[in-house]
C-alpha cells in the first residue's frame, strides 16, 4: 500500500467536510476531483464521509476563479473550492469557509495572528472576508441577505411557507409553529422550481425568542438533511428579524450540531461559530485506484 494524498476531516457545528490540502494546485485533487470522486469521498460507508468537500487551493490555480472573482482575484490568495456531497458546486458555504480558514492555519499556510482582521477568500459567490476570534472561533462577513420572494416547500406531508432569501446561494426560510424536532426530513422537499430554478436549501425554524433566538433544521440542496448550515442560519436569522419588522440585530441560532451567532444589518451579515479538525491522514492508493 502506498501512502498518497493528504486529507483532513473536520466540521463546523457538525456540518462535516473532507478537506484536501492542495495549495499549489499540483496535487492529485486538481486532476481527479470530479463529481464522481466527490461522491465517493463523501460516501459514509465506502468513503470517508462528509456533507461536502473543500479543496484548500490558491485562487491562481482554480480555472474558474477569475470568472467568479473578476478584478478581485488578485485580492484573494486562497479559494474555497467547495462541492456538495452529490458533486454539485455551491456558490457559498458558511460553515465550510470557517473550517477552510482553520485548516489553512493548522496546515501552517496562514498565521492565526494575521487573521484577526480577516483575510479575503474567493468563493463561487464572490470574495468573503473570514477571520479568527480571540476565543478560537471564526467569523465570516457573508454579505447581505437578499430577499427575492415568498415561496413554499412540501416536506414530511406538510407545506411550509416562508421567505426566499439569497446568501449567494438560495434558501427558503420558513418560520413555523410545528416543533422542528418532530419532522421526518429523510426525503427531499418539493418546491417551486420557478422561484428556485437552481434548487433550494430549506430551513424550518422555531422561534425561541422573537428576533433574538431561533432553532432550526435544514435540508440542504445537494446533500440532504445536515446537522448545520451556515448560509441557512444567516437566511433564517434574517427571516426571524424580518418577522418582527426589523432589518438588524443579532440572532442566536441553535442547529442540531451546535450554536451559531448571526449579526444582521441591511449592508451585511456576519456569521460566527466554531471550526474543528477531527483527523488528518492520507488516501490509500488501493481506494484511489479502485
Ligand atoms: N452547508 C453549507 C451550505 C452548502 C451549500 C448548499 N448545500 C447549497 O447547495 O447551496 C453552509 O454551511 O452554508
Amino acid at each position: 500500500m502506498t501512502a498518497t494524498p493528504r486529507v483532513l476531516i473536520g466540521h463546523g457545528t457538525e456540518n462535516d467536510f473532507v478537506v484536501l490540502p492542495d495549495p499549489d494546485g499540483s496535487g492529485w485533487a486538481g486532476e481527479r476531483l470530479d463529481a464522481a470522486m466527490v461522491r465517493r469521498l463523501c460516501d459514509r460507508r465506502a468513503g470517508l464521509g462528509g456533507d461536502g468537500v473543500l479543496r484548500l487551493v490558491r485562487s491562481a490555480h482554480v480555472p474558474d476563479a477569475a470568472d467568479v472573482l473578476g478584478p478581485e482575484l488578485a485580492a484573494c490568495e486562497w479559494f474555497m473550492d467547495h462541492r456538495n456531497a452529490d458533486g454539485s458546486y455551491a456558490e457559498m458555504c458558511g460553515n465550510g469557509i470557517r473550517l477552510f480558514l482553520h485548516a489553512l492555519i493548522e496546515e501552517g499556510l496562514l498565521d492565526r495572528a494575521a487573521c484577526t482582521d480577516g483575510v479575503l477568500v474567493g468563493t463561487r459567490g464572490g470574495p468573503r472576508r473570514v477571520g479568527a476570534t480571540a476565543d478560537g472561533a471564526y467569523w465570516v462577513d457573508m454579505g447581505p441577505a437578499t430577499e427575492f420572494g415568498h415561496g413554499s416547500a412540501e416536506l414530511d406531508g406538510r407545506t411550509f411557507s416562508g421567505r426566499a432569501v439569497s446568501m449567494g446561494n438560495p434558501h427558503l426560510a420558513s418560520l413555523t409553529d410545528v416543533d422542528v424536532d418532530t419532522l421526518d426530513l429523510s426525503r427531499a422537499p418539493r418546491f417551486d422550481a420557478e422561484l428556485f430554478p437552481e434548487g433550494v436549501n430549506v430551513e424550518l425554524v422555531n422561534v425561541v425568542e422573537p428576533g433574538a433566538h431561533i432553532r432550526l433544521r435544514v435540508f440542504e440542496r445537494g446533500v440532504g438533511e445536515t446537522r448545520s448550515c451556515g448560509t441557512g442560519a444567516c437566511a433564517a436569522a434574517y427571516a426571524a428579524l424580518a418577522d418582527t419588522g426589523r432589518t438588524e440585530g443579532t440572532v442566536l441560532v441553535d442547529v442540531p450540531g451546535g450554536r451559531l451567532s448571526v449579526q444582521v444589518d441591511p449592508r451585511t451579515t456576519v456569521l460566527t461559530g466554531p471550526a474543528v479538525l477531527v483527523s488528518a491522514g492520507v488516501l490509500c492508493q488501493e481506494w484511489l485506484g479502485a
